[in-house]
């Protein structure tokens, strides 16, 4: 039977990406989505902002919600320091499987913790089941509307700290206006927004970065 798109993507990043060499495997995905299949990646012009953020924070503890094909677990892992972890959480069975093979072409699969399953079920177990205190850094990036949920999820759970910064993909496309609304007028939060474009096309859509201020 016919291949899925993601079983594609990751033959591509095992044609044309080095192996232990992260930037080559983002650079062989986003080759893959501008000049074969698009996919639902970041993607490089956001990514670039992505880049940007995570090298300020520089964080410890990071958690993706929303792995797809790790393509955004690559881009943060590598500008992680060394001791740093990254949990990322995938719903779907066979996007997991094809990511945890890019995270091992990567050569970062000793920074990155993959694990299955729905965001509703995993952030009330954090603590005990990964020694979590809390994080320093959330990307959101997966059901667009779970974002406000579970950021009230993770704050009802103690994950968030004064600092700890969350990064929201997909803000104006395909959107999350209650997620917004809610960072925007939250005392607990000191949001801005980063206009970009959905990824490998012209449309708008850009990443919400907010501070819990706790
Ligand atoms: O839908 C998107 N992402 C979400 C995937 C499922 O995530 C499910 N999922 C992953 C962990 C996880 C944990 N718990 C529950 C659900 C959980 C998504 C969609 C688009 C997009 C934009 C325009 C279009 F015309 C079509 C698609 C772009 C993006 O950048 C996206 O991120
Ligand atoms: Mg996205």
């Amino acid at each position: 039977t016919r291949s899925t798109r993601p079983q594609r993507l990751l033959k591509a990043v095992q044609k044309h990406a080095t192996r232990g060499d992260p930037q080559s495997v983002i650079s062989a995905i986003d080759h893959f989505c501008r000049h074969s299949e698009w996919a639902m990646n970041i993607g490089d012009e956001k990514g670039s902002i992505l880049d940007s953020v995570v090298s300020e924070v520089n964080p410890e503890k990071v958690l993706e919600l929303g792995t797809y094909c790790g393509y955004s677990t690559v881009r943060i892992a590598r500008l992680l320091p060394p001791g740093a972890r990254l949990i990322t959480l995938e719903f779907n069975a066979d996007y997991a499987a094809i990511a945890r093979q890019v995270i091992i072409w990567a050569g970062l699969e000793d920074k990155v913790q993959l694990v299955e399953g729905a965001s509703e079920d995993w952030i009330p177990r954090m603590k005990e089941h990964f020694g979590i205190e809390t994080f320093d850094f959330v990307f959101l990036d997966h059901w667009k509307d779970r974002y406000l949920p579970d950021t009230k999820l993770m704050e009802d759970c103690g994950l968030l700290r004064k600092g700890t910064v969350l990064l929201a993909d997909n803000v104006i496309c395909p959107g999350v206006p209650d997620y917004l609304a809610y960072v925007r007028n939250s005392l607990s939060y000191k949001s801005c927004y980063f206009k970009s474009h959905l990824e490998y096309t012209k449309a708008e859509d850009g990443l919400e970065k907010s501070v819990f201020l706790g």
